[in-house]
């Protein structure tokens, strides 16, 4: 069996290489050609698998996307060609919502305020919605939720629609899907409009899709002397941004939210088991074969640590300034793909044992770490 997997998908050898032989590729210049005498083909997002990608895969009958974004991927044709498909939901939702987590704390240490009293909003209260949700509910702080599918499927009650969450909430946070046509559209979700309507000293993060946010009228709001927090990980045209928003962005990543090491070893695991089912076969690899033990495994509290420490705690496990001064400093020279595929090494909450937390527990526990 040839299997075709994306270059900048972890452990891809040690899931497939039973199945037959793994070629890598380059996400952004796979060609339809490199697809003749393919049987599986493993993606991320930057590859679009439309009608001239397939048009010479003659033997194609796995395709998956170690990613929960599927805008990428025409899956009618998928269907339509009996082409098996899957993608790996909620493999990188705990890293997406420590992004977040470390960002607010980070806004909070460099703007002397704290959570406290503070609302925020989540739009999209899917996989990363939800796991935010719990983390936010351990820090006690006010949360809104909009979500017009799931409200309307009966299965979020609490929703509220997004011009009243705008209206109400400090932060805003988007994790939707991009959907570009229909009744819960999500293109340029915050437009013109919803952006000039915005409060003074309200934080926008955005780690869904870049073209959830309509980014020419942002910088044009922006230049016009609106009072925002930005928190960019996701931009409209990846890989070519836009670069005069940057600016006026606080912290600005290269859609590396969801990249800790767990979140993306996770997607090739999924694949790597919808594959087993696809061949009837039994998956008998897991994660924990192939994760490394991390730098820091343990950290111990003193008797005097307080919330007020907590900011201090999560940015020893993830500081989101670090990949922002990683992008301010080498996007000329090294461009956002470059900067994708030399990430450096992110472990995820859970990979720490903290020690010493006495009245904390619940707290750190609910933020995902692990609790001695
Ligand atoms: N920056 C990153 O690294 C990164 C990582 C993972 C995912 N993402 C993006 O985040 C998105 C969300 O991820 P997820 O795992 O939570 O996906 P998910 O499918 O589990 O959840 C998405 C939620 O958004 C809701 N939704 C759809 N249209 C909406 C609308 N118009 N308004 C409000 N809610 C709406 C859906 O009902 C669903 O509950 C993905 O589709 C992907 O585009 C980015
Ligand atoms: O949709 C997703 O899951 C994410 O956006 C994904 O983690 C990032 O994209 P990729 O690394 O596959 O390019």
């Amino acid at each position: 069996m040839k299997i075709l997997a994306d270059q900048n998908m972890p452990l891809v050898e040690q899931y497939f290489a039973d199945f037959g032989e793994v070629t890598r590729f380059d996400g952004r210049t796979l060609q339809s050609e490199q697809l003749i005498d393919v049987d599986v083909l493993l993606t991320r997002s930057v590859t679009l698998v439309n009608q001239a990608l397939l048009s010479h895969a003659d033997k194609l009958q796995f395709v998956g996307t170690a990613t929960i974004g599927i805008d990428h991927i025409d899956t009618d044709l998928l269907n339509q060609r009996n082409i098996s498909f899957t993608s790996a939901p909620g493999c990188n939702a705990v890293a997406v919502a420590e992004y977040v987590i470390s960002s607010l704390f980070a806004l909070c240490q460099e703007n002397a305020t704290s959570l406290e009293g503070k609302t925020i909003g989540i739009v999209g209260v899917g996989n990363i919605g939800s796991c935010l949700r719990e983390k936010l509910a351990a820090l006690d702080v006010n949360v809104l939720l909009c979500d017009p599918p799931k409200h309307e499927a009966g299965q979020l009650a609490e929703h509220i629609d997004i011009d009243t969450l705008l209206a109400k909430a400090d932060i805003v946070t988007f994790h939707v899907p991009l959907v570009t046509t229909g009744k819960h559209k999500t293109l340029h979700l915050l437009d013109k409009v919803r952006l000039a309507s915005l409060k003074s000293g309200m934080t926008v993060i955005n780690a869904s899709r870049g073209d959830v946010i309509d980014n020419k009228a942002l910088l044009e709001v922006m230049q016009n002397g609106a009072q925002l927090d930005l928190v960019l990980d996701v931009w409209e045209n990846e890989p070519t941004i836009l670069t005069e928003l940057l600016e006026y962005v606080r912290y600005a990543s290269v859609h590396i939210a969801g990249h800790t090491l767990e979140g993306k070893a996770r997607g090739t695991q999924m694949l790597y088991q919808k594959l087993c089912v696809h061949k009837g076969v039994q998956a008998n690899k897991t994660l924990a074969d192939f994760l490394p033990t991390p730098a820091i495994t343990q950290i111990t509290l003193q008797e005097t640590f307080s919330f007020a420490d907590l900011g201090q705690l999560i940015h020893a496990v993830y500081d989101v300034r670090r990949d922002d001064g990683i992008l301010r400093r080498n996007l000329a020279t090294d461009g956002f793909d470059s900067l994708r595929k030399k990430y450096p090494i992110r472990r995820e909450f859970s990979t720490v044992t903290i020690a010493g937390a006495k009245h904390n527990k619940a707290l750190l526990s609910g933020l995902g770490f692990v609790v001695e």
